[in-house]
């Protein structure tokens, strides 16, 4: 079992440029992600959910506190924190099965070898007959799923997923929702998302952490079962029908509108 952990982490940016007036956007973020767990961070728009995920995924280092991995300190990006972001941002002049394969290819995989592991992943995502296909032939939510199967190609023990299906239409979403809780179960990697719907959150997430702004902190770490529930074939109405799928979106709901009346008082 790994854990990724942030640990009394800050993290400030300079104002306009000017190195010597700084803001705080995240404040005192302690937060631990093992491999088995499913962590969906929400907030409203600025409370630093992105910047957190960048601090895990090491694109940033913090002012202050430390990111690690099994109590190694990271130093920066790694193939064992593979990250998905909203923008697919897939090889445009690669087919589906060489995007999946990239990162084969960058570890030094032979070819037939790299082929055979691209498609494999692709059929773990439900695109069996898609590897020879141009990605402007995909769909939004076919390339979102190519862009899953390629960061699932590293190996990695932790997806770091930033609004993977935040431009998706709403059927679409629905969908690739239960896939991604799916790809989750099936690869035992940790999982961090990123998402601005608290019922997207509750539905694949084992914890649901919430964020407020100025500066960014977590104000509620709570755990939830919707998507084991989903996972044990519960039926996704029955389990929006319970009650105590009820008192969380309520609860949840409550606590990131608080913290805008908060602001605006
Ligand atoms: N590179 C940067 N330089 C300066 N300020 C930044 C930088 N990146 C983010 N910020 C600021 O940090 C704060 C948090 O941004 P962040 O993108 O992490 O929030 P968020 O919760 O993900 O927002 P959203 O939901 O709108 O995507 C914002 O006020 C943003 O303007």
């Amino acid at each position: 079992m790994s854990v990724l952990s942030l640990q009394s982490v800050s993290l400030a940016f300079p104002v306009d440029r000017d190195i010597s007036q700084t803001r705080l956007v995240l404040d005192g973020i302690t937060l631990h992600l093992a491999s088995d767990e499913f962590i969906a961070v929400i907030g409203r728009s600025g409370s630093g959910k992105t910047s957190l995920l960048n601090l895990a995924a090491g694109f940033l280092k913090p002012t202050s506190g430390r990111v690690s991995v099994d109590g190694v300190d990271i130093a920066g990006p790694g193939a064992d924190r593979a990250v998905v972001f909203q923008d697919d941002a897939l090889y445009p002049w690669l087919n589906a099965r060489d995007n999946v394969a990239f990162p084969l290819k960058l570890r030094g995989i032979a070819k037939g070898e790299r082929r055979l592991r691209a498609d494999d992943l692709l059929a773990k995502v439900g695109l069996d007959n898609a590897g020879a296909k141009n990605i402007w032939e995909l769909s939004g939510g076919m390339r979102q799923r190519v862009g899953i199967a390629r960061a699932l190609a590293s190996d990695p023990r932790f997806l770091l997923l930033d609004e993977p299906l935040g431009a998706l239409d709403a059927l679409t979403r629905a969908r690739l929702q239960q896939f991604l809780l799916k790809v989750w179960s099936d690869s035992k990697t940790g999982a961090l998302l990123i998402t601005h719907s608290i019922e997207e959150a509750m539905l694949l997430a084992t914890r649901v952490v919430v964020l407020a702004p100025n500066p960014g902190r977590i104000v509620a770490d709570i755990p939830a079962s919707f998507g084991r529930q989903l996972l044990s074939g519960k039926s996704l109405q029955e389990i929006k029908d319970s009650p105590e799928y009820r008192r969380l979106h309520d609860g949840l709901t409550g606590l990131i509108h608080a913290d805008a009346q908060e602001d605006a008082a």
